[in-house]
């Protein structure tokens, strides 16, 4: 049984794949947070931007099979055009719930998979595009793939702790929130001074799109 909070068509909007049409499946539940705003204090990932609790949003519910939850997905791809099939697992920690069979489910279906992941869990073999975003007071298991997105700043999180980790691309993505401004600019400047890094700017915010 798969539990989702909301699947929806969108382009993707952050990291190196920016800009990339991409089904986007949000698994409910997260293990660095309960999701409820009276809990964020004391979580141990506290500055989350997500809505990932239940299967009430657009298109969420629960799913008995892979294949079942495979093909809802791969319903939102456009008829005209089956090219380059795209889906992003998020959450909420997808790596709670992608497990192998689903991991199997979606390339039957054509898809190339990616996954957003905290990166404190396993993850299943065949992921084709792996994004970890570390998280200050949690460790990180997943130390290779494609990505590495850090939320900057975090204090207890420098860059330089991840920058020697197995990832083909480095990204600072500035924390949303009443100082975003600033934390835009202490990522400009930390990405000049160290160009293994790269900006990752929220697009999708910016254009008001899911
Ligand atoms: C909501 S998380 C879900 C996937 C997974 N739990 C994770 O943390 O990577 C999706 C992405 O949004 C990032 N994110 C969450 N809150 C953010 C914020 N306030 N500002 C910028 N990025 C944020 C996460 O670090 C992650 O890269
Ligand atoms: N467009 C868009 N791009 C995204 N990239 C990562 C997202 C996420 O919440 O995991 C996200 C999201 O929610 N929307
Ligand atoms: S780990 Fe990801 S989903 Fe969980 S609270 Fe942090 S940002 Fe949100
Ligand atoms: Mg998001």
């Amino acid at each position: 049984m798969y539990s989702v909070k909301e699947i929806f068509y969108t382009l993707q909007g952050e990291g190196a794949q920016a800009g990339r049409p991409s089904v986007f499946c949000r698994f409910t539940g997260c293990n660095l947070w309960s999701g409820r705003e009276q809990d964020r204090s004391k979580a141990v990932c506290d500055f989350c931007d997500t809505d990932f609790i239940g299967t009430d949003g657009q298109n969420g519910g629960k799913f008995a099979t892979a294949a079942e939850l495979a093909a809802r997905i791969a319903s939102f791809w456009p008829k005209q055009d089956s090219q380059r099939r795209y889906v992003v697992c998020t959450g909420g920690e997808p790596a709670l719930q992608l497990d192998e069979a689903l991991i199997d489910a979606l390339h039957e279906e054509g898809f190339e998979i990616a996954i957003e992941t905290n990166g404190t869990k396993p993850l299943p073999a065949g992921i084709d595009w792996i994004c970890v975003s570390p998280k200050a007071d949690a460790e990180v298991i997943i130390t290779r793939g494609h990505e590495l997105k850090l939320v900057y700043p975090q204090s207890l999180a420098p860059p330089e702790r991840f920058a020697d980790l197995e990832f083909d691309n480095f990204y600072l993505q500035p924390m949303d929130g009443p100082l975003q401004g600033q934390y835009t600019r202490r990522c400009i400047d930390y990405c000049l001074q160290h160009p293994r890094w790269q900006l990752s700017l929220q697009t999708h915010k910016m254009l008001g799109i899911d």
